[in-house]
């Protein structure tokens, strides 16, 4: 390989920018790896232009992303300016690289203003120097007006943005994927013509992929790649002396045709060797099950690479237990806030939505049924009261708005109207029924044909649980009303017919409690944490499609900046939401809230930033929006259910109780009853409790998403 052959001495590595070696590299998971790079040595000297050749999908983006320190690698050593990418106090990443993806990895609502300042915020550039970097960039680019949004422009317009992004801070370090594709020929000239201009003067060191190889005429040194090794790295003109060839794209054609032969023999050789192995049947096995790529990248695995895994390992702690920056975190404040104010009706929704959705709660559910249609079958007013009206005045005590009274003469009849679900149940009463009251009340009797006749009887459709006991406790309170009033006419004291339960004013809540006033709470609890899961997620990974979140990491920016500042300007926006669901909760619907409003809503508040990191973590596995939309909406059942919020845990099966305790909002809803139905404070256990466990999954949220941040690199 070039790049052995290459190795610099030790004196001459201080000038390299850039030093790969021996650099492998595996996508996919450790059962199942797709070895992209393999045993890649390059070195860039200081202050040259080096240009990475290849057909697509040789590999070449991948290698850059490592360089950079964006991707992890499985072997080898990759070192930007005397230190590994990554390193504490190192700028790679960080200002000392300016990065231009292959994809444009712009703010589309933006304009190219917001655009540059964003970056150079980034890197604690001044305003001034942005302005007249912004200047400079936008003549040199031929970009159009700064106040243009980045949607509005063409795709070349867009790649040119993307490349004075990248241009900005001017940095030691360029690297740029394919910044010429899409441009005019002679802007291209211009870009070259400064590259080669910053690389001279500067000492700027830039490494550039390109599709045109003759265009790379123009570099100092040539890098060719294919299928992830590197065929040959040296100058231009080198390479066409000694292939003996006019063109760059004929020297690639013949290390093709070189390296084509060469994968041929060695597969030859390596069918020869199995035979010879076959007395080894281990080795044979290996060497012939597996394809060359996965063959390799196993034995690469066997190599002992403590130096790796310990630099990982450190990398991932130091990019996780740095203080946020200042002016990082203003940034990407000012960032969030520009997407805001980009797209005002969404915030408008962002504020609708849980009042709509707590409104719809408290309208729909909770509150008692009415107007429920029932038949009745009186013999006594069809016969014409022979024994006089004591059902009327029954019926006259069942509560009419609830209850809704259909007469029939004919008891069949109003069974198969039942039956036919036209009503909820027949309501009976037989002919003497007045007299056999009267019998029961006042003559003592009690046999079993006047206790009979002096009942009502219910035939219900018990399909409907809620319903059927409305029907019942109306009938109930409306036929204990109705002996009372007969008792108090007859100078009889009507608490006679009290059952022997006496119950005394509440401890806590009322006598006829309300299910609004157990379910709300919960429920203005789960409608913030599941926004927030929804806006988090989707955000994070948008950006990290659209290479967006690549971008800012090369940026120097770490994964808990982009989360602090996320938060703080969520803040404002959840403070908002969190106040309205208050009012519309308390003051509208006139929930019962006994405690400090503040507390409850600093309670719902901390559960919106758990949603946040939960949300956090979503996009920490999922690439793709469709992944993130599953995963949030089912989670939202299990959570619901499980969490208590609609039915008491208390109710669920021992097994399920139990593993109810491990939700993110159990906890939680139930010191928001308490805090609501009680008035209890943070001196009891159950209130501080719950935001204790809120503050601890929000903390295991968090962290578990950093480390899958750093580990899926
Ligand atoms: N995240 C990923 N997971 C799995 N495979 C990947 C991933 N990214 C790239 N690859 C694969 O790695 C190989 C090299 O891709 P890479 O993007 O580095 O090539 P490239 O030379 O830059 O190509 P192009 O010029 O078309 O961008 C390709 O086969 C690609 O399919």
């Amino acid at each position: 390989m070039v790049g052995h052959q290459m190795k610099p001495m030790k004196d001459q590595s201080k000038d390299l920018a850039v030093r790969v070696e021996d650099v492998s590299k595996t996508y996919g998971h450790i059962w199942k790896p797709t070895q992209v790079l393999h045993d890649i040595t390059l070195h860039v000297p200081r202050g040259i232009i080096y240009g990475l050749l290849g057909p697509s999908g040789c590999g070449k983006t991948t290698l850059l992303r490592c360089i950079v320190g964006c991707l992890g690698i499985n072997q080898g050593e990759i070192i930007v300016f005397g230190k590994c990418p990554g390193s504490r106090g190192h700028d790679v990443p960080g200002r000392s690289v300016g990065y231009m993806p292959q994809e444009n990895a712009l703010y589309k609502t933006f304009s190219i203003s917001e655009m540059l300042y964003h970056f150079g915020r980034l890197h604690n550039m001044s305003r001034k120097d942005i302005s007249e970097r912004q200047q400079f960039l936008v003549d040199f680019l031929h970009l159009p007006s700064p106040t243009r949004k980045v949607s509005q422009l063409s795709g070349g317009q867009q790649r040119r943005v993307s490349l004075a992004c990248a241009l900005l801070q001017e940095p030691k370090l360029l690297i740029l994927d394919e910044p010429t594709v899409g441009v005019d020929p002679l802007l291209r000239e211009k870009i070259w013509d400064h590259l080669i201009k910053i690389s001279q003067t500067y000492k700027t060191t830039i490494i550039i992929t390109t599709h045109y190889i003759e265009e790379a005429r123009k570099a100092d040194r040539v890098g060719l790649m294919r299928s992830g090794r590197i065929l040959a790295e040296d100058e231009p003109t080198n390479l066409l002396n000694k292939y003996n060839k006019t063109s760059l794209e004929n020297v690639f054609l013949h290390l093709c045709y070189n390296d084509q032969s060469r994968i041929a023999e060695q597969s030859l050789t390596d069918s020869r060797d199995t035979i010879v192995s076959f007395s080894n049947p281990v080795n044979a096995i290996t060497q012939s099950v597996l394809p060359p790529n996965i063959l390799s990248s196993n034995i690469h695995q066997n190599k002992p690479n403590k130096k790796n895994h310990m630099f990982r390992a450190k990398q991932i702690l130091s990019d996780h237990c740095v203080f946020p920056q200042i002016h990082k975190l203003f940034a990407l404040i000012v960032k969030d806030l520009t997407i805001v104010k980009t797209n005002i009706g969404f915030l408008f929704f962002q504020f609708l939505i849980p009042v709509l959705q707590v409104s719809l709660f408290c309208l729909c559910i909770g509150r008692d049924p009415k107007h429920l249609s029932m038949a009745l079958y009186n013999s006594e007013a069809i016969n014409g009261y022979p024994t006089g009206n004591y059902s009327l005045e029954l019926l006259n005590n069942i509560n009419s708005e609830q209850i809704h009274f259909d007469s029939f003469n004919d008891f069949d009849k109003a069974i198969d109207s039942v039956q036919q679900g036209n009503y909820w149940g027949v309501a009976t009463l037989q002919e003497n029924f007045t007299q056999a009251v009267k019998n029961k009340l006042f003559g003592f009797q009690s046999d079993p044909a006047t206790l009979n006749a002096s009942s009502i009887h219910l035939y219900l459709d018990m399909t409907n649980q809620q319903i059927a006991f409305v029907m019942q406790s109306v009938i109930l309170n409306g036929t204990e009303l109705f002996l009372k009033e007969i008792l108090s006419t007859s100078g009889i004291d009507p608490s006679i017919v009290n059952p022997p339960v006496i119950i005394e004013k509440p401890i806590y809540g009322d006598v006829s409690p309300k299910f609004l006033n157990f379910a709300a709470p919960g429920m203005m609890l789960s409608i913030i944490f599941f926004l927030a899961i929804g806006l988090t997620a989707l955000m994070f990974v948008v950006e990290k499609k659209e290479g967006l979140l690549e971008r800012s990491l090369i940026a120097g920016v770490t994964t808990i900046e982009i989360m602090f500042a996320h938060i703080i300007v969520k803040f404002f926006i959840q403070c908002i939401q969190v106040s309205l669901v208050m009012v519309f909760v308390h003051f509208i619907f006139e929930v019962e809230f006994k405690g400090s409003l503040f507390l409850a809503m600093t309670l719902i508040f901390l559960q919106g930033i758990c949603g946040m990191s939960y949300g956090l973590l979503i996009s920490s596995v999922c690439n793709q929006e469709i992944e993130v939309m599953e995963i949030a909406l089912g989670s939202v059942f299990p959570i619901l259910l499980s969490s208590g919020i609609l039915w008491p845990v208390e109710g669920m099966p021992s097994a399920m109780h139990f593993i109810s305790r491990f939700t993110p909002l159990t906890y939680a809803v139930e010191a928001i009853r308490c805090i609501a139905s009680r008035g209890w404070t943070f001196a009891y256990y159950k209130v501080w409790f719950g935001f204790l466990i809120t503050g601890a999954w929000t903390s295991g949220f968090f962290i578990i998403a950093a480390i899958l941040f750093a580990l899926r690199k």
